[in-house]
Protein backbone atom coordinates (compact mmCIF):
# COMPACT_ATOMS: atom_id res chain seq x y z
CA UNK A 1 0.00 0.00 0.00
CA UNK A 2 1.50 3.43 -1.35
CA UNK A 3 0.47 6.53 0.97
CA UNK A 4 0.54 10.00 -0.76
CA UNK A 5 -0.27 13.62 1.22
CA UNK A 6 -1.74 16.18 -0.63
CA UNK A 7 -3.07 19.54 0.01
CA UNK A 8 -6.31 20.81 -2.00
CA UNK A 9 -6.32 24.42 -3.58
CA UNK A 10 -7.79 26.24 -6.02
CA UNK A 11 -7.87 29.57 -7.90
CA UNK A 12 -11.33 30.94 -9.02
CA UNK A 13 -12.83 27.33 -8.12
CA UNK A 14 -9.84 26.20 -11.02
CA UNK A 15 -8.80 23.26 -8.61
CA UNK A 16 -5.72 21.52 -7.88
CA UNK A 17 -4.29 18.98 -5.60
CA UNK A 18 -1.30 19.90 -4.85
CA UNK A 19 1.44 16.85 -3.88
CA UNK A 20 4.92 17.77 -2.54
CA UNK A 21 7.67 15.46 -4.10
CA UNK A 22 10.39 17.23 -1.96
CA UNK A 23 9.62 15.43 1.36
CA UNK A 24 7.47 11.70 0.20
CA UNK A 25 8.59 9.56 -2.94
CA UNK A 26 5.84 9.81 -5.94
CA UNK A 27 4.65 7.39 -8.34
CA UNK A 28 1.49 7.03 -10.08
CA UNK A 29 0.12 6.19 -12.92
CA UNK A 30 -2.28 8.53 -15.46
CA UNK A 31 -5.10 5.55 -14.48
CA UNK A 32 -4.55 6.96 -10.66
CA UNK A 33 -4.85 10.45 -11.65
CA UNK A 34 -8.22 10.07 -13.73
CA UNK A 35 -9.36 8.12 -10.27
CA UNK A 36 -8.18 11.04 -7.95
CA UNK A 37 -10.05 13.54 -10.58
CA UNK A 38 -12.91 12.12 -10.62
CA UNK A 39 -15.76 14.26 -8.74
CA UNK A 40 -18.03 11.77 -7.64
CA UNK A 41 -15.66 8.79 -6.63
CA UNK A 42 -12.13 10.38 -5.79
CA UNK A 43 -11.19 13.77 -4.36
CA UNK A 44 -12.02 15.98 -7.45
CA UNK A 45 -9.99 18.34 -9.41
CA UNK A 46 -9.02 19.70 -13.03
CA UNK A 47 -5.10 19.23 -12.45
CA UNK A 48 -2.64 17.77 -10.35
CA UNK A 49 0.57 19.83 -9.25
CA UNK A 50 3.95 18.79 -8.25
CA UNK A 51 6.49 20.75 -6.70
CA UNK A 52 9.93 19.36 -7.24
CA UNK A 53 14.02 20.14 -7.04
CA UNK A 54 15.02 21.60 -10.10
CA UNK A 55 18.14 21.07 -11.63
CA UNK A 56 17.93 24.88 -12.93
CA UNK A 57 20.33 27.05 -10.42
CA UNK A 58 18.40 29.85 -10.82
CA UNK A 59 15.41 28.44 -10.46
CA UNK A 60 13.83 27.73 -6.61
CA UNK A 61 11.47 24.48 -7.69
CA UNK A 62 10.45 22.34 -10.52
CA UNK A 63 6.69 23.31 -11.37
CA UNK A 64 4.76 19.65 -13.22
CA UNK A 65 1.34 19.72 -14.24
CA UNK A 66 -1.05 16.93 -14.85
CA UNK A 67 -4.41 17.38 -16.09
CA UNK A 68 -7.26 15.54 -15.07
CA UNK A 69 -7.15 12.94 -17.79
CA UNK A 70 -3.30 12.00 -16.27
CA UNK A 71 -1.61 13.82 -19.19
CA UNK A 72 1.60 15.69 -18.49
CA UNK A 73 1.19 19.52 -19.67
CA UNK A 74 3.49 23.05 -20.09
CA UNK A 75 1.69 25.33 -17.98
CA UNK A 76 -1.46 25.78 -15.55
CA UNK A 77 -1.92 29.85 -14.71
CA UNK A 78 -4.17 29.56 -11.91
CA UNK A 79 -2.12 26.80 -10.85
CA UNK A 80 1.28 28.56 -10.15
CA UNK A 81 -0.40 31.50 -8.12
CA UNK A 82 -1.64 28.37 -5.92
CA UNK A 83 1.84 26.99 -6.04
CA UNK A 84 3.94 30.17 -5.11
CA UNK A 85 0.93 30.28 -1.71
CA UNK A 86 2.06 26.41 -1.20
CA UNK A 87 5.60 26.86 -0.84
CA UNK A 88 5.57 30.29 0.88
CA UNK A 89 3.29 28.96 3.34
CA UNK A 90 4.22 25.39 4.19
CA UNK A 91 7.79 26.95 4.82
CA UNK A 92 9.68 25.75 1.89
CA UNK A 93 10.88 29.25 0.69
CA UNK A 94 10.56 32.70 2.65
CA UNK A 95 11.28 34.11 -0.86
CA UNK A 96 8.59 36.58 -1.69
CA UNK A 97 9.58 36.10 -5.36
CA UNK A 98 9.97 32.81 -6.84
CA UNK A 99 11.65 31.23 -9.49
CA UNK A 100 9.95 28.16 -11.29
CA UNK A 101 11.10 26.02 -14.27
CA UNK A 102 8.06 24.48 -15.85
CA UNK A 103 7.87 22.04 -19.18
CA UNK A 104 8.40 25.00 -21.50
CA UNK A 105 10.46 27.63 -19.70
CA UNK A 106 10.90 29.71 -16.64
CA UNK A 107 8.08 31.65 -14.82
CA UNK A 108 8.07 34.16 -11.78
CA UNK A 109 5.68 33.99 -9.14
CA UNK A 110 5.87 37.53 -6.86
CA UNK A 111 3.88 37.40 -3.79
CA UNK A 112 1.79 40.62 -3.35
CA UNK A 113 1.33 43.06 0.36
CA UNK A 114 -2.73 42.08 -0.12
CA UNK A 115 -2.16 38.21 -0.62
CA UNK A 116 -2.73 37.88 -4.74
CA UNK A 117 0.32 36.77 -6.74
CA UNK A 118 1.34 37.66 -9.52
CA UNK A 119 3.24 35.48 -12.33
CA UNK A 120 5.22 36.47 -14.88
CA UNK A 121 3.77 33.80 -17.54
CA UNK A 122 6.58 34.76 -20.38
CA UNK A 123 6.37 35.67 -23.61
CA UNK A 124 3.48 34.77 -25.75
CA UNK A 125 4.06 32.93 -29.32
CA UNK A 126 2.12 32.88 -32.00
CA UNK A 127 3.93 30.81 -35.14
CA UNK A 128 1.54 27.67 -36.37
CA UNK A 129 4.43 25.17 -35.54
CA UNK A 130 5.25 27.09 -31.57
CA UNK A 131 1.28 26.35 -31.54
CA UNK A 132 1.30 23.72 -32.28
CA UNK A 133 -1.23 24.27 -35.02
CA UNK A 134 -0.83 22.49 -38.97
CA UNK A 135 -2.02 25.24 -41.42
CA UNK A 136 -3.84 24.45 -44.48
CA UNK A 137 -1.61 26.59 -46.67
CA UNK A 138 0.36 29.69 -47.07
CA UNK A 139 -1.75 32.33 -46.41
CA UNK A 140 -3.32 30.10 -43.36
CA UNK A 141 0.50 29.88 -42.16
CA UNK A 142 0.86 33.40 -42.34
CA UNK A 143 -2.72 34.69 -41.26
CA UNK A 144 -3.37 36.64 -37.44
CA UNK A 145 -7.02 34.86 -37.89
CA UNK A 146 -7.00 31.21 -38.63
CA UNK A 147 -10.85 30.03 -39.89
CA UNK A 148 -11.68 26.62 -39.05
CA UNK A 149 -13.68 24.28 -40.31
CA UNK A 150 -15.48 22.28 -37.88
CA UNK A 151 -18.41 20.77 -38.97
CA UNK A 152 -20.81 22.93 -41.17
CA UNK A 153 -18.86 25.71 -39.66
CA UNK A 154 -16.03 27.87 -40.10
CA UNK A 155 -14.50 29.94 -37.28
CA UNK A 156 -12.11 32.15 -36.99
CA UNK A 157 -10.00 31.38 -33.81
CA UNK A 158 -6.66 33.55 -32.54
CA UNK A 159 -3.87 31.19 -31.75
CA UNK A 160 -1.62 32.49 -29.35
CA UNK A 161 0.69 29.66 -26.98
CA UNK A 162 1.19 31.05 -23.82
CA UNK A 163 3.65 27.75 -22.63
CA UNK A 164 0.70 25.56 -23.40
CA UNK A 165 -1.96 26.40 -26.65
CA UNK A 166 -4.83 28.14 -26.65
CA UNK A 167 -7.53 29.14 -29.78
CA UNK A 168 -9.36 31.90 -28.68
CA UNK A 169 -12.84 32.62 -30.60
CA UNK A 170 -14.98 36.24 -29.93
CA UNK A 171 -18.28 36.13 -29.28
CA UNK A 172 -21.48 37.71 -28.44
CA UNK A 173 -22.91 36.62 -24.81
CA UNK A 174 -20.55 34.18 -22.88
CA UNK A 175 -23.73 32.83 -21.20
CA UNK A 176 -25.36 31.91 -24.87
CA UNK A 177 -21.93 30.33 -26.40
CA UNK A 178 -21.99 26.62 -27.24
CA UNK A 179 -18.93 26.02 -25.01
CA UNK A 180 -19.18 22.07 -24.70
CA UNK A 181 -19.69 21.36 -27.96
CA UNK A 182 -17.27 23.64 -29.82
CA UNK A 183 -15.12 23.38 -27.48
CA UNK A 184 -14.89 19.39 -27.60
CA UNK A 185 -14.43 19.87 -31.20
CA UNK A 186 -11.97 22.01 -31.44
CA UNK A 187 -10.31 20.61 -28.65
CA UNK A 188 -9.36 17.43 -30.78
CA UNK A 189 -9.73 19.21 -34.02
CA UNK A 190 -7.00 17.20 -36.43
CA UNK A 191 -5.01 20.50 -37.11
CA UNK A 192 -3.82 20.68 -33.76
CA UNK A 193 -1.56 17.86 -33.23
CA UNK A 194 -1.12 18.11 -29.46
CA UNK A 195 -4.91 19.32 -28.96
CA UNK A 196 -5.69 23.15 -27.23
CA UNK A 197 -7.35 24.98 -24.73
CA UNK A 198 -10.41 26.77 -26.65
CA UNK A 199 -11.44 30.41 -24.77
CA UNK A 200 -14.60 31.94 -25.66
CA UNK A 201 -14.17 35.27 -25.17
CA UNK A 202 -16.70 38.48 -25.07
CA UNK A 203 -15.49 42.21 -25.13
CA UNK A 204 -17.44 44.54 -22.87
CA UNK A 205 -14.84 47.68 -22.98
CA UNK A 206 -11.26 48.12 -24.15
CA UNK A 207 -10.26 46.69 -20.31
CA UNK A 208 -12.93 44.40 -19.90
CA UNK A 209 -14.22 40.42 -20.94
CA UNK A 210 -16.22 38.45 -20.23
CA UNK A 211 -14.12 35.00 -20.38
CA UNK A 212 -15.20 31.23 -20.42
CA UNK A 213 -12.77 28.27 -21.56
CA UNK A 214 -12.82 24.66 -22.37
CA UNK A 215 -9.30 22.99 -20.85
CA UNK A 216 -7.45 20.35 -23.14
CA UNK A 217 -7.80 17.55 -20.81
CA UNK A 218 -10.19 18.42 -18.36
CA UNK A 219 -13.71 20.14 -20.08
CA UNK A 220 -15.04 23.52 -19.05
CA UNK A 221 -13.67 24.78 -15.94
CA UNK A 222 -14.10 27.56 -13.33
CA UNK A 223 -11.49 29.82 -14.97
CA UNK A 224 -8.17 29.35 -16.63
CA UNK A 225 -5.01 31.95 -15.97
CA UNK A 226 -3.52 30.99 -19.19
CA UNK A 227 -6.55 30.76 -21.02
CA UNK A 228 -7.23 34.62 -19.84
CA UNK A 229 -3.59 35.76 -21.19
CA UNK A 230 -4.20 34.14 -24.30
CA UNK A 231 -7.26 35.81 -24.78
CA UNK A 232 -6.41 39.47 -23.53
CA UNK A 233 -3.17 39.06 -25.89
CA UNK A 234 -5.33 38.06 -28.87
CA UNK A 235 -7.93 40.94 -28.30
CA UNK A 236 -4.85 43.51 -27.85
CA UNK A 237 -3.20 42.44 -31.14
CA UNK A 238 -6.11 42.79 -32.48
CA UNK A 239 -6.13 46.37 -31.35
CA UNK A 240 -9.45 45.63 -29.23
CA UNK A 241 -8.14 45.51 -25.86
CA UNK A 242 -5.77 47.95 -23.77
CA UNK A 243 -2.68 46.97 -22.15
CA UNK A 244 -4.38 45.85 -18.67
CA UNK A 245 -7.53 44.24 -18.67
CA UNK A 246 -10.01 42.53 -16.03
CA UNK A 247 -11.05 39.27 -17.26
CA UNK A 248 -14.21 38.02 -15.77
CA UNK A 249 -14.19 34.01 -15.69
CA UNK A 250 -17.42 32.34 -14.31
CA UNK A 251 -15.36 31.59 -10.61
CA UNK A 252 -13.81 34.99 -10.41
CA UNK A 253 -11.62 37.99 -11.93
CA UNK A 254 -8.32 37.93 -12.58
CA UNK A 255 -6.40 40.85 -14.08
CA UNK A 256 -3.81 40.21 -17.31
CA UNK A 257 -1.21 43.10 -18.27
CA UNK A 258 0.34 42.30 -21.48
CA UNK A 259 2.98 45.29 -24.24
CA UNK A 260 4.08 43.95 -27.61
CA UNK A 261 7.42 41.86 -26.75
CA UNK A 262 6.96 41.67 -23.07
CA UNK A 263 5.98 39.10 -20.68
CA UNK A 264 2.11 39.02 -19.97
CA UNK A 265 1.65 39.61 -16.33
CA UNK A 266 -2.04 37.84 -14.70
CA UNK A 267 -2.29 38.59 -10.87
CA UNK A 268 -5.53 36.99 -9.07
CA UNK A 269 -6.50 35.02 -5.83
CA UNK A 270 -5.57 31.37 -4.63
CA UNK A 271 -6.89 29.26 -1.34
CA UNK A 272 -6.02 26.42 0.06
CA UNK A 273 -8.98 24.42 1.37
CA UNK A 274 -7.26 21.22 3.09
CA UNK A 275 -4.70 18.59 3.02
CA UNK A 276 -5.24 15.10 3.10
CA UNK A 277 -3.45 11.31 2.55
CA UNK A 278 -4.32 8.69 -0.12
CA UNK A 279 -4.38 5.37 -0.19
CA UNK A 280 -3.76 3.31 -3.29
N1 LIG B 1 -6.11 25.67 -15.66
C1 LIG B 1 -4.99 26.11 -16.31
C2 LIG B 1 -4.46 25.41 -17.52
C3 LIG B 1 -4.20 23.93 -17.26
C4 LIG B 1 -3.60 23.17 -18.42
C5 LIG B 1 -4.49 23.09 -19.63
N2 LIG B 1 -5.70 22.36 -19.39
C6 LIG B 1 -3.70 22.43 -20.80
O1 LIG B 1 -3.97 21.28 -21.12
O2 LIG B 1 -2.84 23.10 -21.38
C7 LIG B 1 -4.63 27.56 -16.12
O3 LIG B 1 -5.12 28.15 -15.13
O4 LIG B 1 -3.82 28.10 -16.87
Amino acid sequence: MTTLNFTKMHGLGNDFIVINALNQPVTWTADNIKTWSDRHTGIGFDQLLLIEASDNERCDFKYRIFNADGGEVEQCGNGARCFAKYVTEHGLTDKTSVMVETMRGIIVLNILDDGRITVDMGKPHFAPEEIPFVPKNKADQEAKVHMLVVGMETIPVSLVNMGNPHAVMLVEDVKTAPVKILGEAIEKHPQFPQRVNVGFGQVLSPSEINLRVFERGVGETQACGAGACAAVVAGIRHGLLTDTVLVHLPGGDLTIHWKEGESVLMTGPAAEVYSGTLTY
